[in-house]
């Protein structure tokens, strides 16, 4: 019987992702067999953990599991064959037709917009191409599968172009075959000539040695007349890289297994190799990427580590294993006690499984403090990758808090250019300073010309600069840092100027501040009451006229918004305002008041200090409109 073909479009984002390759964003064309031979291998991975816990699919032979390439020179096609799970035909329009991947749209865009294909490389890289990677060599992609439990197989084709044709087909065994119909060999553009043995054998060997399925070629030469055929060649040792001792093996060799696994084309940052026995065995292979993916912070971004039982793979993205803040680490967990059935449910409950997981997460930021204190560069590009998410850590992680604030790499006031840590930060500490100074905000700049930045800055204490969302909040979770604590310099009283050690001389000067300011402070407080509760004065400026500070456990602005934009509804924090009381505009405020305080310029030009402090720090203004004109009012009525 033939059945009817179906033409049907690929997604719009697919189809804009084969365009990419098929224009050959990789330059590095050999990695199509290395993404073949990683999806063939996943199916027989899959296929052997389905017969050993799905009832009804017990009698399946899984004796002879194994990834077979044939050459047919004369078709001038290449075949990746797997005897794996196979496919459905809802199956090759779900996982084939279709990207799932969150933030696609987004990369696409920005691989558009990149200038040069260096830029476009590197991420696309961060994305992996997988199975659409064939389109680089081919210029036609036939596959016939059949998925493990059904009767009826799929020949699915596509020349890339925007549509792929679907046909039901009978008689497939179980797996699945990618034929690629090879594009001419062309040295200039990167493409080797993929008919070759011994090219694909050098492939194999490179990228796919320690697949654990054997790889199979078909002898190039026919068997002679009368002759037995000869037996198919096995390409790879199929050694797991992770069960070899440390010392033999190569770092190349750790290095391709790293890329085959996480589909990044950078070699590592980190190679953490280890083993664990005792009464709960296993295994770690694990790697510290050189590069972010680019979906590091959607929500769906996965977690790198897959979990093996005795050699056979069980899942991959092993939550248990390792915790959300850590989710850029990629590797390998292989434990010898587990049963090959174990759910995520019963491993998110086992006490041996969270031994694991306490150990791993040591051994990462154990490498990330070795790096940190021997290779302050490499240290520096991995931070910059990764510290938004370790900085995750310092708020779900409360364990390996101190280790996590080791870690923490912040710019500061002292260097325009070198980030600090804290130990660093807290040696530089004046005589007497007892808090850790920090001010957040959405850019360094912005930071800088706070005003609250002022008389810190005339004093000379260094304050650190935090402007990424995450600062926000894990400065409020961490009480201290060896003993010091974390002080926000907008927010509670800043006592620089000695009032705290009992110094008379300031406490006079205060007391007689105080006084002048009697009459004007509650008047302002009453005048601005619907955006402060209270209006007092400051000893933290040195030029501005006046800034807006929070109290010690107030949430900040920039949490407020955060909060919000995550629909979590808050009351309004109402915030203080502090005057300058040596500010000109202050102390002409002060005097006016004296003379007539039922003045009705008054309230305004209260309005437009509080404006232009909350403009100061980058906040926005409750009436901008109003702001504006009560502004330009005023100026028109000085020429
Ligand atoms: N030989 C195969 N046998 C069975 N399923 C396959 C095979 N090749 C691909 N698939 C299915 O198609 C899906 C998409 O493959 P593709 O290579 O595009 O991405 P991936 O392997 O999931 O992701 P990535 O390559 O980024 O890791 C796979 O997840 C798998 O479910």
């Amino acid at each position: 019987m033939v059945s009817s073909v179906e033409t049907l479009e690929f997604q719009a984002e697919t189809r804009q992702l084969l365009r990419l390759v098929i224009h050959s964003i990789y330059s590095n064309k050999d990695i199509f067999l290395r993404e073949l031979i990683s999806n063939a291998s996943d199916a027989l991975d899959k296929l052997r953990l389905e017969s050993l816990t799905d009832s009804s699919l017990a009698g399946i032979d899984t004796d002879d599991l194994h990834i077979a390439l044939e050459v047919d020179a004369d078709a001038r096609t290449l075949t990746v064959r797997d005897n794996g799970v196979g496919m459905s035909r809802d199956d090759l329009v779900d996982l084939i037709g279709t990207i799932a991947k969150s933030g696609t749209a987004g990369l696409l865009e920005k691989i558009k917009e990149s200038q040069d294909a260096a830029t476009a490389e590197n991420l696309i890289g961060q994305f992996g191409v997988g199975f659409y990677s064939a389109f680089m060599v081919a210029d036609r992609v036939t596959v016939l599968t059949r998925r493990v439990g059904t009767e009826s197989g799929t020949r699915w084709e596509s020349d890339g172009e925007g549509t792929y044709e679907l046909q039901a087909v009978d008689g497939l065994p179980v797996g699945t075959s990618v034929t690629l119909h090879l594009k001419p060999a062309d040295s200039e553009d990167g493409l080797a000539d993929y008919l070759s043995g011994s090219k694909i054998r050098q492939i194999v060997k490179q990228y796919s040695d320690f697949i654990r399925w054997p790889i199979r070629m078909a002898p190039e030469q026919a068997a002679a007349e009368g002759e037995s055929a000869p037996e198919p060649e096995t390409l790879n040792s199929m050694k797991a890289l992770w069960a070899r001792p440390r010392a033999e093996v190569a770092e190349e060799e750790y290095n391709e297994f790293y890329q085959q696994i996480s589909h990044d084309w950078l070699a590592p940052a980190e190679t953490i190799h280890m083993r664990a026995e005792g009464a709960f065995e296993y295994e770690a292979l694990l790697f510290i990427p050189a590069q972010a993916p680019f979906d590091l912070f959607s929500r769906e971004s996965r977690r790198g580590v897959q979990l093996y039982v005795k050699r056979v793979f069980i899942m991959d993205d092993c939550e248990a294993l390792m915790p959300d803040y850590l989710r850029f680490v990629k590797g390998v967990v292989d434990a010898h006690d587990l049963s090959l059935n174990v759910s995520r449910e019963i491993l998110q409950h086992d006490r041996q499984i969270h031994g694991v997981r306490r150990r791993l997460v040591k051994k990462v930021l154990g490498a990330l403090k070795d790096m940190q204190a021997k290779d302050t560069e490499r240290y520096a590009k991995v931070w910059g990758e990764f510290g938004r998410a370790l900085k995750e850590g310092l708020i779900e992680d409360t364990d390996n808090t101190k280790a996590l604030l080791e870690l923490v790499s912040a710019a500061s006031t002292h260097d325009p250019e070198e980030p600090t840590t804290l130990r660093a930060y807290v040696e530089r500490m004046k005589d007497g300073q007892d808090a850790i100074y920090y001010l957040t905000g959405e850019t360094r700049a912005m930071v800088e010309n706070s005003p609250h930045m002022e008389a810190l800055t005339a004093k000379g204490y260094e304050v650190l600069i935090l402007t990424d969302p995450v600062d926000e909040v894990w400065v409020d979770r961490v009480p201290d840092f060896d003993g010091h604590r974390l002080q926000s310099i907008a927010k509670g009283q800043v006592d620089l100027d000695g009032e705290a050690d009992g110094d008379e001389a300031g406490d006079a000067e205060k007391a007689k501040r105080e006084e002048e300011f009697a009459g004007l402070l509650p008047w302002l407080t009453d005048a601005l009451s619907a955006h402060v509760k209270q209006v007092r004065l400051s000893s933290r400026l040195t030029t501005s006229a006046a800034c807006i500070v929070g109290e010690a456990h107030d949430v900040t602005p920039t949490l407020e918004k955060m909060y919000r934009a995550m629909g979590q509804e808050l009351p309004t924090v109402k915030r203080i305002l502090e005057l300058n009381p040596t500010h000109p505009l202050v102390t002409a405020l002060r005097t006016a008041h004296g003379a007539n305080a039922q003045d009705p310029a008054l309230a305004e030009i209260a309005e437009l200090v509080h404006g232009s402090a909350l403009l100061a720090e980058g906040g926005d203004l409750p009436d901008p409109a109003r702001f504006t004109r009560l502004l330009t009012d005023h100026l028109a009525r000085t020429l």
